[in-house]
């Protein structure tokens, strides 16, 4: 019997339960808790695993993300043959270039600013600076990062891209590497996070780059909260030398009620929302991660496991 084993959202588990079977001939649909035989399992989405559950399927497989991102499931739990796989569905990118979208709009046009001043009865026109005279940057040129490029590029900002390895975009000035970071961010106005987190990026969003950035930068982080360095970022915006900062992720998550970046007249928080995967969309991607491993290939969003993403 080949078996797909839910867990997370009992709504999205009922879905995929009707619907997945005729995607992939012989496919069962159990939901986590309901293990069943746990030889049976060949497959697993998830959002979080289960403390020890992968380990414990001899006949696993692979297990996927219910998202773009993957170190959630902490990868160091599943055994190092199990493909891992990130399920990227249109809907969610399209959220997640909605979300980076507005929130550089947002700095663009100082609604941080505009907001203290209606919340003191200010009446305090500011110039506009056109969008051309923005450089925007975004870390991470992946599905998303390129997505949240094409989304930016009708505006007019001026577009820069960072990314570990090498990569060419129309329109976009492009860096890679440790070496390169500085070059990329020292012309970034308003800094977009969208990488994945890997021991590489783990705090990347610290004073080292706050320093190389054009003073009163703007960042957003739409990647994950262990991405950022709170301190430093609070110490970043306590000088000004960054303006301001939308944060969708924070670590941990729920952010705790005393941390001072919810207060904070810099900072918009989001309790990550940028995006989210749309079920019936995931379960047709789920199907066709599924085809590709039973024809021996590799699924669309497999990870490289030495790398992390
Ligand atoms: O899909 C993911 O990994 C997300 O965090 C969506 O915001």
């Amino acid at each position: 019997m080949t078996t797909l084993l839910h867990c997370g959202d009992a709504a999205r588990g009922d879905l995929w339960r009707a619907v997945l079977p005729d995607l992939v001939p012989g496919l069962t649909v159990r939901h986590w808790p309901d293990l069943g035989d746990p030889s049976d399992i060949e497959y697993v989405a998830a959002w979080t695993l289960p403390p020890g559950l992968a380990a414990g399927l001899p006949n696993l497989r692979m297990v996927a993300s219910i998202g773009a991102g993957v170190d959630q499931l902490e990868l160091a739990t599943i055994p190092p043959h199990v493909a891992v796989v990130r399920l990227i569905e249109p809907d969610l990118v399209r959220g997640m270039v909605e979300y980076a979208v507005m929130a550089t709009l947002m700095l663009q046009r100082d609604m941080l600013g505009y907001r203290d001043d209606q919340q003191a009865r200010r009446w305090s026109p500011r110039r506009r600076v056109a969008a051309a005279d923005r450089r925007v940057g975004v870390m991470g040129l992946g599905a998303i990062g390129t997505a949240v490029l094409d989304g930016l590029a009708p505006f007019g900002f001026a577009l820069s891209g960072w990314s570990r390895s090498a990569k060419t975009i129309d329109g976009v000035a492009t860096w890679h590497g440790a070496d390169q970071i500085t070059a990329f961010a020292r012309d970034v106005d308003i800094l977009i996070c969208a990488l994945p987190l890997t021991d590489e990026t783990r705090g990347i969003l610290a004073k080292p780059l706050f320093d190389v950035l054009p003073a009163g930068a703007g960042v957003i982080n739409v990647g994950r909260g262990g991405h950022l360095v709170q301190d430093d970022l609070l110490a970043a915006l306590a000088t000004g030398q960054i303006g301001g900062a939308i944060l969708d992720v924070t670590t941990p998550e729920p952010l705790p009620g005393d941390s001072a970046l919810w207060h904070h007249p810099a900072v918009v928080l989001t309790p990550h929302i940028a995006s989210d995967t749309v079920p019936a969309a995931a379960a047709r991607a789920m199907a066709e991660a599924i085809l590709a491993i039973q024809r021996g290939g590799v699924p669309a969003g497999q990870i490289d496991r030495t790398i992390g993403y």
